[in-house]
């Protein structure tokens, strides 16, 4: 085969991804159209009935073309995420259309490259609008932006599945001003970065924020002795790598690539599949659809006696409500008083939350809803393949 055979069948395949893109940004047009519908006549975004015919087919029809079902469910199970997550989202802002205008303002931990920034393009990629990014070097000064204006929203990250929750975010909470109006989860894929050229067994230092250490902990075992340096964010650390010899930095393969730094090392973190959830916060809370999967999150301190937890928690099961995540932390400035965070797989505006509420007060010294938002882990169809 010449060249000149190579050169043509690529252009074959780029003419076809191009017409595959242009047929799913018209997908994804008709879909919008559906929302209407469904707005109109109050019916869930999900339909996993619909899904499962559907993909049921294609796998069918994609057998005859000899593509394998794997495959072709693997394809369309993300088509149909996208969907259902535009949709929500489209659903959303027209319940909320003050609040989510034309430009949003985000602030978010670090800058070019962080993984924050990678999640708040994910999160608002669903929310068309001018994003004007503020990264910032502290989660304080993230609320610190959006209770005073200067941001419409704030990106948290609250949990990972390697290092586990993120407390510095839940102990924020307790006192900003803010509340939940959304979450994305993002996979946080850790690479070691350094300098172009730099070997592995030439590096004496290494940069990266606490939460990249911590979830790399097993490899970093291995290394030995290096020096390791905190930095306020994963972009501070790549400046750091950048301008240091034989040092190398914790971040994504994009965000080195970003700044000029080569992946030396892949895979890094302790679990294989390593994921962290962020919040969104806002000065006020959003309305959440009844239409769409909601989380209701809310932080309670339960009185100081027996059962009191165990107490409260019953009010959830009475109701029959979903407790997804409790987490306890203490109370600055009250040695050994705890106050619990929830996530309830639930609607605020459902009336069993609403009693579960008013219940929860008998057996707590306090109660603050922090939010309810659309929870965008979705559960995809399970298809006989
Ligand atoms: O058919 C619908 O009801 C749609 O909203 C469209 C669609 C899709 O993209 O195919 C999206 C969401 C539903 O869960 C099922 C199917």
């Amino acid at each position: 085969m010449t060249i000149d055979v190579l050169n043509a069948l690529r252009h074959d395949i780029n003419e076809i991804d191009s017409d595959l893109l242009v047929l799913l940004a018209k997908r994804r047009r008709i879909s919008h159209g559906v929302v209407e519908y469904k707005i109109a006549n109050n019916k869930p975004i999900r339909d996993e009935a619909r899904e499962l015919a559907l993909l049921e087919k294609l796998i069918g029809y994609g057998k005859s073309l000899g593509l394998d079902a794997y495959y072709v469910n693997n394809v369309f199970q993300t088509i149909l995420e996208d969907s259902v997550l535009h949709q929500q989202a489209m659903l959303q802002k027209n319940l909320n259309p003050d609040a989510l205008s034309e430009t949003h303002r985000v602030t978010y931990l670090g800058g070019q490259g962080s993984y924050s920034q990678l999640a708040c393009h994910k999160y608002f990629s669903r929310r068309p609008g001018k994003l004007v990014e503020i990264g910032c070097t502290s989660f304080d000064e993230i609320t610190g932006k959006v209770e005073n204006g200067q941001a419409d929203f704030g990106l948290l990250p609250i949990e990972n599945t390697s290092s586990g929750s993120i407390n510095e975010v839940f102990d924020l909470l307790q006192h900003a001003q803010v509340s939940i109006v959304g979450e994305v989860t993002h996979s946080v894929e850790h690479c070691l970065l350094a300098n172009p050229g730099t070997q592995l067994s030439q590096l004496t230092k290494l940069f990266a924020h606490p939460q990249p250490f911590a979830q790399c902990s097993r490899f970093l075992q291995g290394l030995g002795d290096l020096q390791h340096e905190t930095c306020d964010s994963t972009s501070s650390a790549l400046q750091s790598a950048l301008n240091t010899p034989n040092s190398a930095a914790i971040g994504s393969a994009q965000a080195g690539k970003n700044v000029g730094l080569e992946v030396i090392k892949s895979n890094l973190a302790n679990q294989s599949e390593n994921h962290s959830r962020f919040i969104v916060v806002a000065r006020k809370p959003l309305q959440a659809s009844k239409q769409i999967p909601t989380k209701t999150s809310l932080i309670m301190a339960t009185k100081q006696q027996a059962g009191s937890l165990a107490d409260a928690l019953m009010v959830f099961k009475q109701h029959q409500i979903n407790l997804v995540k409790l987490e306890s932390r203490p109370v600055p400035g009250n040695p050994w008083e705890e106050v619990f965070y929830v996530d309830l797989e639930a609607n605020l505006a459902d009336s069993q939350v609403q009693h579960a509420l008013e219940e929860l007060k008998e057996h707590t010294q306090y109660v603050r809803v922090l939010g309810c938002y659309q929870s965008e882990s979705l559960q995809a169809v399970s298809v006989n393949t």
